[in-house]
């Protein structure tokens, strides 16, 4: 709350008659997911855009070999792009009985979009949903019949893949109600995700040859301002207009300044399976926490 505040007053700083309210949640939390659902439901009457934003990638691991292996291989720019292969973190299960990365940088943002959904969804009014992504997902990290990603070592790529996924199928579900949903990704950012992967001193040292690379790839965005290039972007287009299927990256130029370009699209048959899958999830998971939890009846029904 103390950092969230800090961002408040240097808001108020630049934008003097910004109405700026503050609210705690916890997306790994799916009890913290409904009272913080509840309380937005109380303060507002509608929702016009949820950024859902919030994500860990927790215990990164690189692994050296697959980083010496690739910068000798044709691949590198694409190593640089992605980080593909390179990493493996350590996940843990929550006190709800889930996987971590997947509750927090997925499923907690579902249950929150499915408990503002009147909100969201207001007659004559269109609302935007824009997930932050990254060009670290990766279809073989997902797999349906382990959507956690309790298995492997890649849940940040599989998370990541899975809301892609999930975005498009929102897409199906609640475009004819006016809710649009599309995913970004703001490249490679200085942030205290990617000081927990190398301590921050190092990047420091290394940002010479980050901008270097800069010039091969336009993924190193590198600033939180130029990363978040792609979120701006969005707030400004018409939803209707926006390609329900694409991922839209923020890229930095040789020089340093930012631009928004849409990119590939997620694999039709993955996109069928992942709206059956999510649909499952969440009839399986609502009723049991909810009653554990005491937080009151939660009945959702999915068409
Ligand atoms: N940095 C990068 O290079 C890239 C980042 N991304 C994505 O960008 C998003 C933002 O990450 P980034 O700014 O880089 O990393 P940070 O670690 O700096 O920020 C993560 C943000 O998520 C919030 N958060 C984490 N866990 C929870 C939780 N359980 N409940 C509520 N909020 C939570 C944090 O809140 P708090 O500060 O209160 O803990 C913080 O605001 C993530 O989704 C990440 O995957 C994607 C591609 C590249
Ligand atoms: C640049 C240096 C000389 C060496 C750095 C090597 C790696 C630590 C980085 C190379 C590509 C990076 C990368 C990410 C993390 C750090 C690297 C693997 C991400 C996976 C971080 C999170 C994301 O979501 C991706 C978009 C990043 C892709 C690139």
């Amino acid at each position: 709350m103390q950092r969230a505040e800090a961002a408040r007053t240097a808001l108020h700083t630049s934008h003097p008659g910004a109405d700026i309210s503050l609210l705690k949640v916890d997306v790994g939390s799916l009890q913290s997911v409904l009272e913080a659902s509840k309380e937005i439901k109380q303060r507002f009457k509608k929702v016009d855009y949820l950024y859902l934003n919030a994500g860990i990638m927790p215990n990164p691991q690189i692994s050296l070999k697959a980083f010496v292996t690739g910068l000798f291989s044709r691949k590198v720019i694409s190593m640089f792009a992605t980080g593909e292969g390179l990493l493996t973190q350590q996940d843990r299960v929550t006190a709800d009985g889930l996987q971590e990365v997947f509750v927090t940088n997925v499923f907690g943002h579902f249950i929150m979009i499915r408990e503002l959904e009147p909100l969201l969804c207001q007659p004559g009014n269109t609302s935007q949903l824009i997930w932050t992504s990254s060009s670290n997902a990766r279809s073989s990290a997902f797999r349906l019949d382990d959507y956690q990603h309790t298995q492997g070592v890649e849940p940040y790529s599989s998370s990541k893949y899975a809301s892609d996924l999930l975005s498009v199928a929102l897409n199906r579900h609640y475009n004819k109600q006016g809710l649009y949903s599309s995913v970004i990704c703001p490249g490679l950012v200085m942030t205290n995700l990617t000081y927990g992967i190398l301590p921050s001193f190092f990047w420091m040292l290394i940002m010479p040859v980050m901008w270097l690379i800069r010039i091969f790839t336009n993924t190193f965005t590198l600033t939180a301002y130029n990363g978040a290039e792609a979120l701006f972007w969005l707030f400004n287009q018409k939803p209707e207009s926006l390609d329900p299927r694409a991922k839209y990256h923020s890229y930095s130029s040789g020089l340093g300044n930012s631009y928004t370009k849409p990119q590939k699209r997620p694999n039709q048959n993955d996109v069928s399976v992942c709206a059956y899958a999510y649909a499952r999830a969440v009839s399986i998971y609502s009723p049991g926490i909810v009653q554990k939890k005491h937080c009151g009846p939660y009945n959702t029904v999915i068409t």
